[in-house]
Formats: structure tokens, sequence, C-alpha cells
């Protein structure tokens, strides 16, 4: 009888935890949903640019907006550490960044902003809403479902979704390139000429060319890609398909932020992997 007891509490436990655990999926959209809003907004740069901690009435006289509303978004905000208040004064506290909102200024080295912006985007959101039929068709990838066209063919008929997804990848590129050039600069030692593929809007080679002026880059893409990515110095950009031809070059470098069309739609992967392979050394 007491083991029946005990065990019937147990159970009622594991439901109350899971009561409370639902929710967390009910409104699991709400974090992206609300720092896209932030970013949208500009509030990590506000922030940044003033050199004390900004009040809600401050803030929201700079957006030109009601406190009413912006108080919501920065009570959620705090709570997951994406905003901290800190004491202006002894009866009121200020708004400041904290080490996650460093990484939403448009000014950072390290944005993420721009990627948060590509994956909330009703354009990469749409292909979630395909999953199941995904999985029961197994035909066309969730992207292809929602959109009748794989990622890049979409983004080449549709500038504005291109430039997200440069942007977005030049984040990653920022990153990774400055941690490549720091631990392993020797693997550019040498060479001539490195080329690029898949390498979006030319910011990985600008860096890389930055950091060693004796190499001259090929940055080659898609040509949609390739015919609005800036203008760089020691940087030419090519068009092509790699899939037909790549460019001759001492090395190449491949770099893959995420994939999103590889991996059968299902699974989205945030992961890098960078390849430098010398082709002198290969075709010896
Ligand atoms: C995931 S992004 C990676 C961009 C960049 N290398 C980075 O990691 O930041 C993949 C890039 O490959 C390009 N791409 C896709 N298919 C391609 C193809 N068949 N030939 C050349 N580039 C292609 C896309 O346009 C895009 O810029």
């Amino acid at each position: 009888m007491n083991t029946m007891c005990q065990l019937e509490k147990t159970i009622c436990k594991e439901d109350d935890a899971a009561q409370q655990e639902i929710w967390k999926y009910v409104f699991g959209f709400t974090p992206m949903a609300v720092i896209k809003c932030a970013i949208e907004l500009g509030i990590p740069d506000i922030l940044e640019n003033h050199e004390t901690p900004l009040t809600l009435a401050e803030l929201a006289s700079k957006l030109r907006c009601s406190s009413f509303s912006l108080y919501r978004i920065m009570r959620f905000l705090i709570q997951y550490k994406i905003f901290q208040e800190k004491p202006v004064s002894e009866t009121s506290v200020g708004y400041a960044l904290t080490p996650l909102s460093r990484l939403l200024t448009r000014q950072s080295k390290h944005s993420m902003a721009d990627f948060i912006l590509l994956e909330s985007s009703p354009v990469m959101l749409a292909p979630w809403h395909k999953l199941s039929a995904r999985v029961l068709s197994n035909e066309n990838t969730p992207f292809d479902a929602a959109h009748g066209d794989d990622v890049w063919g979409f983004a080449a008929a549709n500038p504005g979704h291109s430039k997200l997804i440069d942007d977005a990848m030049a984040c990653d590129a920022r990153v990774a390139v400055g941690a490549v050039l720091e631990g392993c600069p020797e693997v550019f030692e040498g060479l001539k000429t490195v080329v690029d593929v898949g390498g979006g809007d030319g910011t990985a080679l600008r860096l890389i060319v930055e950091g060693c002026p004796w190499i001259k880059g090929i940055n080659f893409d898609l040509p949609h890609v390739v015919s609005v990515a800036p203008v760089s110095r020691g940087v030419e950009h090519v068009g092509g398909d790699m899939f037909d031809h790549v460019p001759k070059a001492d090395a190449v470098y491949m770099m893959v932020s995420q994939f999103m069309q590889s991996v059968p739609g299902i699974i989205y992967i945030l992961s890098f992997l960078i390849l430098l392979f010398s082709l002198r050394d290969i075709l010896k």
C-alpha cells in the first residue's frame, strides 16, 4: 500500500513537472521573435552608443515609442540575459548591454545580428512548417516544399533574401577567419593564390588577404552573389557553378557555416567546417 502511494506521488510530481515544461514548447518561438524585434529597433546599438545605462523613458524617447510595450520587451530580454539593469541614481535603474547583446550590435566585429535576421525571416521559417510533410513524403526538402525552389535558386530570384544570406554568412566569416589567422597562420605561408569556393560576398578572403597581403584571393560563388559583392583590394570575384569548374589557385578554402540544403532539409546544423588544402601538394 505504502509503495502504491509513493508511486502515485511520483507520477503526480512528474505530471506537474510536465505541465510546467510544456509551456516552453507552447511559446518556444518567443525568444527568437523578441530578439529579432530588439535588433530591428536597434536597441543594442542605442545602448552601445550611450556612455551610461538608459532609463526606460530615455530609451522610449530615442525610439519615439511609448514606454508601455517597450517595457515588456525589455523585461523579457532581461530575463534572457540579453540586457541587464544597472542603477543610474538612487531611485532609478537603466538598461545596459550584456556579453550576449554585444553580439547583436551592428558595429561589433563578432556581431551575429544578421544571422538572427536571416534565420528569423519568414522565408527561413516557412520550411519548418513543412517538416511533417517532408517526413511523410520524403520527396522535397522543406525549403523546396515551402518555396518551390532550393535555397540558392530562391536567392537568385530574390535579391533581398540573397543579401540576408550574404550578410549572415559574413558574420560567421569574421569570427572564423580571425580564429584561423590567429591559430594557424602558417597554413597561408608560401601561397600566392587562394580560391574561396562558395565565398559569399568575399568577407573571408578580404580578411585573409588583409592578414596575408602576399596572397591574391579569388572569391568564387554563384553569379547572382558575386555580381553584388563589394569590391575589395586583392580579391577578384568570379561567378560560376562549383559543380562545373573551380578557378585554379594554389589552395582552396571552403567554409561551410551551415547546411541548409545538403542535409535533406530536416536537420539544421550550426557548425562550420574549414577545409584548407594546397592543390600544389595534391597535384605533386
Ligand atoms: C552556406 S554559404 C557559405 C558562405 C561562406 N563560405 C561562409 O561560410 O561564410 C554557401 C555559399 O555557397 C554558394 N553556393 C551554393 N551553391 C553553389 C555552387 N553550385 N557553386 C558556387 N557557389 C555555390 C552560395 O551562394 C553561398 O554563398
